[in-house]
């Protein structure tokens, strides 16, 4: 049985045209435990709807259709009772943005205790050695200020790495990652990148890798899906879909990082 199945998914909105195409148009992607998955396209492809729906968290006026199964249960129309025990010990999100993630107005000790608490049913003492753990794990410094730091003192590759550990506290099996390090600057992209890497490569956790950027999805995952309007349009190995593509719009997308990548040389 697979970690995760998606079969023929599509989202829709409930108030576009009957003959609009769906946003997301009849998916199918399956990720075994310790596998890693690029989710590659532009902007408005659907990968962050994607990556809701598969932990039933689609905004409402958007339904989806089809099957996603997590550890074999199905996520496309199931209440919160069957939802509530996946989120967390069976798929954990980090998303793009930390500071929206974050409750701002609660201090980040408290934070991290919360699914702690929740997941490892730990208390007290035990509790705390828990959350110093968490977050030295994220190799976040000065601990004793960041338990009592609030979201908006601390930087924002701060705030992701504590988004990591509160993403990871309930011990997903499968991580999603979506646009993980899209609003940082390049060096703790850098960092936030290969500490992500090393955290799935210790946990043995499955992963599924959401972004627009070539380059950094090549440097996570084994295996890669284009999404072209919802579509997908292409999939296989990082390394042969990168080298050789075979689709029009991954070759656009190809080219146009490598000239971005030229002219930021050429700087
Ligand atoms: N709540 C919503 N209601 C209606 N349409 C939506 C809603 N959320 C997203 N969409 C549309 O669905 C499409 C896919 O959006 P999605 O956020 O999945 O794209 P994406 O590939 O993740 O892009 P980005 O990288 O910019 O986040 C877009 O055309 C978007 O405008």
């Amino acid at each position: 049985m697979s970690l995760l199945r998606i079969d023929r998914l599509s989202i829709s909105s409930a108030s576009a045209a009957p003959d609009a195409r769906p946003l997301v148009d009849e998916l199918y992607l399956s990720l075994e435990a310790g596998a890693r998955l690029g989710l590659i396209g532009e902007s408005g492809s659907g990968k962050s709807l994607t990556s809701l729906a598969i932990t039933g968290l689609l905004p409402s006026g958007l339904a989806g259709s089809g099957s996603i199964t997590l550890n074999g249960v199905e996520v496309i129309g199931a209440d919160e009772r069957v939802l509530q025990p996946l989120r967390g010990p069976v798929a954990s999100i980090v998303f793009q943005e930390p500071l929206t993630a974050l409750d701002p107005l609660m201090r980040v000790g408290r934070q991290v205790a919360g699914p702690i608490r929740r997941h490892r049913g730990l208390r007290g003492g035990a509790l705390d050695t828990a959350v110093r753990a968490a977050l030295d794990e994220v190799a976040l410094p000065d601990l004793d200020r960041m338990l009592r730091a609030y979201p908006h003192e601390i930087s924002g590759g701060q705030r992701q790495r504590v988004a990591i550990a509160i993403a990871l506290a309930s011990r997903p099996a499968l991580l999603i990652a979506d646009e993980p390090t899209t609003a940082l600057d390049v060096t703790v992209q850098a960092e936030v990148l290969a500490l992500l890497n090393r955290l799935v490569a210790e946990r043995e956790m499955a992963l599924l890798f959401i972004s627009h950027d070539l380059a950094v999805v090549s440097s996570m995952v084994d295996e890669v899906v284009v999404l072209s309007n919802g579509v997908a349009v292409e999939r296989g190995p990082v390394a042969r879909v990168l080298s050789a593509p075979e689709h029009e719009y991954t070759r656009r997308l190809v080219a146009s990082a490598r000239a971005l990548d030229n002219a930021l040389e050429a700087l």
